[in-house]
């Protein structure tokens, strides 16, 4: 989830509350066309108005789903529609049927109540035409009662809207902090935990950046220490995993920062040098392989080559952003390199002039 869908998702709440909103409104234009409470029937044009609109807009709404309107002017559009009805309406009821104006009030109320309770704003945009149309109609009769029946589910609406937006705070402060955790889990899914080195999927991931970034020119390295197997065999498992985070560390101080560097396999290093061409790439190998010499790591049974740990190189550069086939071909000349001794540095250009 990103803040993206966060904030379609409140907009999904908004454009339901909407819905609602304008649902109600149709039933209760209805409601007051036919008027089975009082016996005066009025089709006033705001009443029409209010029908023909809020049925407009539902059918719009559903036609038209991307389109987006807003609540609070909507909710102003018909709170101004209701008052201006009432006032046409109400010099027309006789005197004794003097609940007209509670009634009216209490069911512009009852609407916004239901459709904007975690909207106070559209609440008030709607109701406050209508509160003041009222209290002005009533000349000061019934203020007491009126004001009444506003501050009950005014109050109610502050409340709710207020533990709303706590709650609103803390899913946003949760889902945030989910994002960070999936950040992290994905970053450490790409790293070797060992070495610190990008794993194979760590690789292709940055690979894929450096490509969408329009990088040329990449040559592409496969590094492997010199009999490896001897040296886990003879100092044991826990010693080799130190040599292989030392030849770790060495590599990646022996190379640029906007190099790639992943372990490839379990004695197998990768380096994907950038914007260099092969003479170039030659020299940082042998600068990587003097590195990891001077480390001096002890490996008697490495004997015929040294008595310290070393490293063997194949280099091959990339064409066309085709990895594959330049990792197959500096395989080679790593294979190649093992052969002419170990400790040894052979790109694919020299592999073919041996052949
Ligand atoms: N300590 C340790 N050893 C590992 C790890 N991954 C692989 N190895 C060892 O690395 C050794 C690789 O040996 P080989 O592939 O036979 O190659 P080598 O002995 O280095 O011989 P050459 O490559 O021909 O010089 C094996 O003994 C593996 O057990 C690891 O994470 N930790």
């Amino acid at each position: 989830m990103t803040s993206q869908t966060w904030r379609s998702l409140l907009q999904e709440k908004y454009q339901l509350s909407l819905r609602l909103f304008l649902f109600l409104n149709a039933l209760s234009a209805l409601f007051s066309m036919l008027s089975p409470l009082f016996r005066v029937k009025m089709i006033t044009v705001p009443l029409v108005s209010i029908l023909t609109l809020s049925i407009g807009l539902l059918i719009w709404r559903w036609v038209s789903q991307a389109r987006t309107i807003s609540l609070n002017l909507i909710s102003l559009l018909f709170g101004l529609l209701w008052a201006w009805h009432i006032y046409l309406k109400q010099p027309h009821i006789p005197q004794h049927e003097s609940s007209y104006l509670i009634i009216a009030l209490m069911s512009v109320l009852f609407v916004g109540a239901l459709a904007f309770i975690n909207n106070l704003k559209a609440f008030i945009c709607h109701c406050l035409p209508v509160i003041l149309t009222v209290l002005w109609l009533d000349q000061g009769q019934h203020t007491i009662r009126m004001l009444y029946a506003v501050a009950l589910p005014m109050v109610g609406i502050v409340i709710q809207h207020l533990i709303q937006k706590r709650n609103d705070a803390f899913a946003q402060g949760l889902m945030f902090k989910l994002m960070e955790e999936k950040k992290t889990l994905t970053d450490l899914s790409m790293v070797d935990p060992l070495t610190g080195l990008y794993n194979r999927r760590g690789f292709q991931n940055r690979l894929e950046n450096l490509f969408a970034l329009g990088s040329e020119r990449n040559v592409v390295v496969v590094l492997d220490i010199d009999h490896f197997k001897a040296y886990n065999d003879h100092y044991g498992h826990m010693m080799g995993d130190q040599a292989l985070a030392r030849v770790s560390a060495a590599i990646r101080d022996a190379v640029r920062s906007r190099d790639i560097v992943a372990r490839f396999g379990g004695e197998e290093f990768l380096v994907l040098l950038t914007n260099t061409d092969l003479e170039m790439a030659r020299k940082t190998a042998e600068r990587i392989r003097q590195r990891v010499f001077d480390l001096r790591i002890p490996h008697r049974f490495n004997a015929e080559v040294a008595t310290n740990v070393t490293i063997s190189i194949g280099l091959a550069p990339m064409h066309e952003r085709n990895f594959n086939d330049a990792f197959k071909l500096a395989d080679k000349a790593l294979y190649k390199a093992k052969h002419l001794g170990r400790n040894h540095i052979l790109t694919s250009e020299e592999m073919e002039t041996e052949q």
